[in-house]
C-alpha cells in the first residue's frame, strides 16, 4: 500500500494522506477522494510510505483521474514556492494554478478538433458566383490555400458564413487530431515589419543573446516608442528556434486588435486566454500549450499557469499594471511569479513598460535586471506636450473649464480626436439636498451613492447595492435635490450638447459589459466614427488611436493627496499612459491637467521632468521613508460585522508578531475604507528591512494565527507584498 499525500481545495495549510492500492502515480496526477460527505477532487503532492494516522483510520482513493500528470515539473515547483512564499494553503494554490475544467474532474484528453474544407462541388465553383455574399467569398478562397480550424473560422469569418457554405454544400466539417496537422514550426510565415531603429535594435539583441538562458529584462520605453516591435523581433528569434513565447497582458489590454498584430505578423495559430472564454476553450488552449502546439500564448493574469513544453521566452507588457496583483484568495503578483517562472525553466523575461513600477525600476536601477531603454518615439510621431491648467476660481462647465473647452473646439475644427478622462463612471458622485446638506449614503458602505441617470438609479460603487432616484430627501422631505460633481455620464451629455455637430463615445465599465463591446468601439474610433472620446482608466491602456492629439485629465486632485503611500506613483504612470495616447501619427498632441494645485511638486516634476525623472526621484523619497520596494511587508485583513472583533481578532495576530525579530507591527488599525457590505474592515500591518525576517516570523505564526478560535468568526486574509490598502 502507498501513501498518496493530496493536495486538497481546503483552506488549510497541510496535505491529506489517503491510501492507494496500485501503481504509484506520477507527482501531479489528478485524484478523486473522499472528504467528509462529499468526493473532492485533489493532486498528488507528495507519496510516503508511512502516514501519521494509524492505518485504519486512512481512507483510501476512490479513483486515479490521469496516467500522465497534469502539472509538469515547473508547475509543481511554482506551485511550491507560491505556497510557501504567499503562506497560502497549498490545496488551494494548485487549484489556481488548474484550468476549472481540470478542476472539476474532466478527462485530460485533447478532443478531435474540427476542420472546415472545401467539397468536391467548391473546387469546381466560379468565385465570382459569391459576389453578393463576400464573406463566403473570402472563405472559399481561404480554404483553398488550406483547411482552416472551425473555432478560427467563427473567429475570423463568423459562424453565420460556414453554415451558409455547409448549407450550399461546398464545405465540409473533418475531423482531425492535432498531432495529425502541420506544426506551428512549419506555418510561420513573417510579414513586412519595420526596420529597427538603433535603440530598438540594441534591446533586441540583448534578448537574444539571453535565449536559452534566464535573464530578466526592464525595457523602459516611452510611449509609442516601439516596445511592442521590440517584443516581436525578439519573438520571431525564439519562434524559428521551434520555441514558445507566453506574453502577459493587463487585462483590458487584450482586444482581438492586440492578439491580431501577433497573428499578423507571424501568421500562427495564437492562444488565447482571457476570462471570457468557457472552462472547455480555457482548457483546449493550455492542453495545446503543453503539448507543444503553440507557438505563441497571449493572456491575461492567470495566463502565467499555462504549461509550455519548449518554454522560450516570457513577456510581461505594462508591466506596472495592478491587475496583475490577485486581489483575493491566493493574492499572487503575476509578474513576480514570471521573475520565478523564467528563473525555473531557464529563459529570458522581459518587462515592457513605459512607467515601470517602483519594484521593477529599483531592481533595473540596482543592476539586478537588465535595463534597455527606448527614449523616443519611433517613427516620426513626438511626444506630447503636457501641461496643467489651473481652474481655482473658474467656472467649470459638466467638470470643463471654459480655457479646455475653447481647445477641444479647436482640435475638432482641425479634424482630430479629443479625450476626456475622468476618473469616475456615472452622472455624478453624489446626489446632495440643497435644503439640508443630506448625502444620500448605501448604509452598507457609509459611503454616498452615486447617481446614474440613464440607469435611472443609485449605485453604490463598492457593493451591489442600487435603488430607484429618491424624489425627495429622506432627511427634510425637500424636494431640492442635486448632484454634486461630475461622472462621465454627464461629461458625455454635457459635451454632446456643447458640440452638436460631433460624436462622442462613453468608454466605461457601464458601456463597455459583454461581448465584443469594447473591441467594437474601438475600431469605430479607429475609423473616426466618433470624435469625442470620454472615458475612465480603460482609456489609459495602450490603444493605439493615431487621430487623438488632444487628452484632457479632468481631475487628478483626489489623488494628490492619497492616505496611500502608492498612490502617487499610480497617479503618475496614469497621466503618463493618457499623455502617451496624444499625437501617436503626424499630427503633434497635447495634454492638459484641470487641477486646483498646479505648483505641486508631482505635477511639476511630472509634466517638465517626465516620468523616470519622477520615478527616480520617488524612490529616493521610499527610501528615505523606509518603504518598499526598501522595505518588505505583509498585510492581515479582517473583517466582521462587528468592529470589536475584527479588532480584537487582528490584536491577537499583533501579539504573535510583537516579538518577532526584525519586524515592525503596524496597528491594527481600520482600513481606508472602514466599512463595505455592512462589515467593519480593520488591518495589521507587518514590516521588516529584511524580507527573510518577515518570511520567517510569517512561518512561524501564520499556523497559531489559523488556529484562533476568533479566526472562524472573522473573514481574515494575508496580503503579501500588498498593493492594495483600501
Ligand atoms: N522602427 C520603427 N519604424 C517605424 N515605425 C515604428 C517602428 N517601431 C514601431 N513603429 C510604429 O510606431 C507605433 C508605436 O509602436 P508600438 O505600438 O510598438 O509602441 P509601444 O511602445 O508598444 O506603445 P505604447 O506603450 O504607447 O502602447 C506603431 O504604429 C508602430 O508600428
Ligand atoms: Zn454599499
Amino acid at each position: 500500500m502507498t501513501i498518496l499525500r493530496i493536495a486538497l481545495p481546503i483552506p488549510k495549510r497541510q496535505l491529506f494522506d489517503y491510501s492507494y492500492q496500485g501503481q504509484t502515480p506520477e507527482l501531479g496526477c489528478r485524484v478523486q477522494v473522499p472528504f467528509g460527505s462529499r468526493t473532492l477532487v485533489g493532486v498528488v503532492w507528495e507519496i510516503a510510505e508511512q502516514s501519521q494516522w494509524p492505518e485504519n483510520k486512512l481512507k483510501a482513493v476512490i479513483k486515479l483521474l490521469d496516467t500522465q500528470a497534469v502539472f509538469n515539473s515547473t508547475q509543481l515547483k511554482l506551485c511550491q514556492w507560491l505556497a510557501s512564499y504567499y503562506k497560502h494553503p497549498i490545496g488551494d494554490v494548485v487549484q489556481t494554478a488548474l484550468p476549472v475544467a481540470l478542476r472539476k474532474g474532466v478527462a485530460n484528453q485533447q478532443k478531435l478538433q474540427q476542420y472546415w474544407c472545401l467539397t468536391e462541388q467548391a473546387t469546381k465553383l466560379e468565385l465570382s458566383e459569391l459576389k453578393r455574399a463576400p464573406k463566403q467569398q473570402a472563405l472559399i478562397e481561404t480554404l483553398r490555400h488550406a483547411t482552416m480550424e472551425k473555432s478560427q473560422v467563427n473567429q475570423d469569418f463568423g459562424s453565420a458564413t460556414s453554415k451558409a457554405l455547409l448549407n450550399k454544400g461546398l464545405i465540409e466539417l473533418v475531423e482531425q487530431s492535432y498531432e495529425d496537422g502541420e506544426p506551428w514550426s512549419a506555418q510561420i510565415k513573417i510579414s513586412e515589419k519595420p526596420q529597427a531603429n538603433v535603440q530598438q535594435a540594441l534591446a533586441i539583441s540583448s534578448i537574444e543573446a539571453k535565449l536559452g538562458e534566464f535573464g530578466c529584462f526592464l525595457l523602459e520605453g516611452v510611449t509609442g516608442s516601439g516596445k511592442t516591435e521590440v517584443y516581436l523581433q525578439a519573438i520571431e528569434s525564439v519562434l524559428l528556434r521551434g520555441q514558445q513565447v507566453l506574453i502577459l497582458v493587463p487585462e483590458i489590454g487584450l482586444t482581438p486588435q492586440t492578439v491580431y498584430r501577433f497573428k499578423h505578423r507571424f501568421g500562427i495559430q495564437v492562444g488565447v486566454l482571457h476570462s471570457a472564454l468557457t472552462d472547455n476553450e480555457r482548457l483546449e488552449v493550455w492542453q495545446q500549450s503543453a503539448l507543444g502546439q503553440l507557438g505563441l500564448i497571449i493572456g491575461t493574469r492567470s495566463a502565467i499557469f499555462t504549461p509550455m513544453l519548449k518554454p522560450g521566452l516570457l513577456i510581461v507588457d505594462e508591466e506596472h499594471d495592478s491587475s496583475y496583483k490577485q486581489q483575493d484568495g491566493l493574492r499572487y503578483h503575476a509578474r513576480d511569479l514570471a521573475v520565478m517562472r523564467a528563473h525555473t525553466e531557464n529563459i529570458p523575461l522581459v518587462l515592457g513598460t513605459a512607467t515601470p513600477a517602483l519594484e521593477t525600476l529599483n531592481n533595473a536601477l540596482s543592476g539586478k535586471y537588465q535595463h534597455l531603454q527606448l527614449p523616443v518615439r519611433a517613427g516620426d510621431a513626438a511626444m506630447a506636450r503636457q501641461q496643467v491648467f489651473d481652474i481655482r476660481q473658474q467656472p467649470l462647465e459638466f467638470g470643463l473649464a471654459k480655457g479646455m473647452l475653447e481647445r477641444v473646439a479647436l482640435h475638432l475644427k482641425q479634424g482630430s480626436q479629443v479625450m476626456l478622462f475622468i476618473n469616475r463612471r456615472g452622472y455624478a458622485p453624489a446626489l446632495v439636498c440643497h435644503s439640508c446638506g443630506h448625502v444620500e449614503q448605501c448604509h452598507s458602505c457609509n459611503k454616498p451613492f452615486t447617481l446614474h441617470k440613464s440607469l435611472y438609479k443609485l449605485q453604490c460603487h463598492h457593493c451591489a447595492a442600487a435603488k430607484p432616484i429618491p424624489k425627495r430627501c429622506e432627511n427634510c422631505h425637500s424636494g431640492e435635490l442635486t448632484s454634486q460633481g461630475v461622472g462621465t455620464e454627464q461629461l458625455e451629455q454635457g459635451l454632446a450638447d456643447y458640440f452638436p455637430a460631433y460624436k462622442s463615445v462613453r468608454i466605461d465599465s457601464d458601456t463597455t459589459r459583454g461581448k465584443n463591446k469594447l473591441d467594437d468601439m474601438l475600431n469605430k474610433i479607429n475609423n473616426n466614427e466618433f470624435q469625442l472620446l470620454i472615458g475612465t482608466q480603460i482609456l489609459s491602456k495602450g490603444h493605439h488611436f493615431p487621430n487623438v492629439t488632444l487628452v484632457i485629465i479632468l481631475d487628478v486632485d483626489g489623488a494628490l493627496f492619497s492616505a496611500d503611500y502608492r498612490a502617487a506613483e499610480h497617479l503618475a504612470q496614469l497621466i503618463t499612459q493618457l499623455a502617451g495616447r496624444a499625437g501617436r501619427a503626424e499630427k503633434p498632441g497635447e495634454m492638459w491637467l484641470q487641477t486646483h494645485d498646479p505648483a505641486h511638486p508631482l505635477l511639476q516634476d511630472l509634466i517638465n521632468n517626465g516620468y523616470g525623472h519622477f520615478a527616480r526621484y520617488a524612490l529616493l523619497e521610499r527610501q528615505q521613508a523606509n518603504l518598499p520596494p526598501y522595505s518588505f511587508q505583509a498585510l492581515f485583513k479582517a473583517q466582521a460585522l462587528s468592529a470589536r472583533d475584527a479588532h480584537e481578532f487582528l490584536q491577537q495576530v499583533a501579539d504573535f508578531f510583537s516579538g518577532a525579530e526584525g519586524v515592525m507591527c503596524l496597528g491594527p488599525i481600520p482600513a481606508l475604507m472602514e466599512k463595505r457590505q455592512g462589515q467593519y474592515r480593520m488591518q495589521l500591518l507587518l514590516q521588516s528591512n529584511q524580507r527573510g525576517l518577515l518570511q520567517q516570523a510569517l512561518n512561524q505564526h501564520v499556523g497559531s494565527v489559523e488556529a484562533l478560535p476568533l479566526a472562524t468568526k472573522v473573514r481574515w486574509s494575508l496580503d503579501v507584498d500588498p498593493q492594495d490598502f483600501s
